[in-house]
């Protein structure tokens, strides 16, 4: 997504939140300082995994196992939600994709990571101790920020892990979206949680404009 035309938003969620834009802009620092050829995919690979194609964005919804029931994962290039890959690999179910900030089960993300998961992995203010522990554990990285982009760490547009599966699909040019495992008003969340699905509803009906 054109930085001009999210800064606007991603300047209201910063306020909204009470995060740092310094603290996201030095994680994206320090996750491109990271990130080299031997454990980084490229942006082509993921184009050629998502143009054209129909694409299923997991969220991580307590429905998101009533909703794999109604779909055939087989039909979809799946990218998954942070925590909804553990879900998906419980089904034995590999994503293709995981967008992560890496505070889901990131073991599960490891062993997908490991079966082929190619892994977008975002850096922020709040999770550098994140970054340092768990991307030398990775291969196949795509580094990802909500702050300035800068050469290898990208900002395709949205905030929590789930609308930013939907906003990477779009701009890598998906033919269709299906989403599975949203639930913007799931009252079972803490008050933080709450905000952070608010975005992602009005995220998500930005996209669909
Ligand atoms: N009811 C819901 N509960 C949790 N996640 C939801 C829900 N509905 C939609 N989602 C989407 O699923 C994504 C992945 O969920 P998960 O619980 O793994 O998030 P998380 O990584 O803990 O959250 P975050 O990093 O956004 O704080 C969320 O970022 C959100 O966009
Ligand atoms: N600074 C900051 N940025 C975020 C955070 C967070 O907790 N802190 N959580 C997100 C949810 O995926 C996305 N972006
Ligand atoms: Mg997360």
């Amino acid at each position: 997504m054109d930085f001009n035309e999210w800064e606007p938003i991603y300047e209201s969620i910063l306020n909204d939140m009470g995060f740092s834009r310094e603290g996201d802009e030095q994680a994206a620092h320090i996750l491109s300082d990271m990130l080299n050829s031997s454990n980084s995919a490229d942006l082509s690979e993921l184009k050629i995994l998502i143009e054209g194609k129909d694409i299923l964005v997991c969220g991580n919804a307590p429905v998101l196992a009533q909703d794999l029931e109604l779909v055939n994962p087989k039909d979809f290039v799946i990218i998954a939600a942070d925590g909804a890959t553990a879900v998906l690999v419980d089904r034995e179910i590999i994503p293709d994709i995981i967008v992560t900030d890496l505070d889901g089960d990131v073991e599960k993300e490891i062993i997908a990571n490991k079966a082929g998961s190619i892994i977008v992995v975002h850096g922020h203010g709040d999770n550098i101790d994140k970054l340092n522990n768990f991307v030398p554990q990775l291969n196949r990285i795509i580094g990802s920020t909500q702050a300035s982009p800068l050469d290898n760490v990208f900002n395709f547009g949205g905030f929590s892990d789930g609308d930013r599966c939907a906003y990477l699909a779009k701009e890598l040019g998906a033919a269709s979206i299906t989403l599975v495992g949203f639930d913007f008003d799931d009252e079972n969340v803490d008050p933080i949680k709450k905000k952070k699905l608010k975005w992602a509803r009005l995220l998500i009906e930005k996209l669909n404009k």
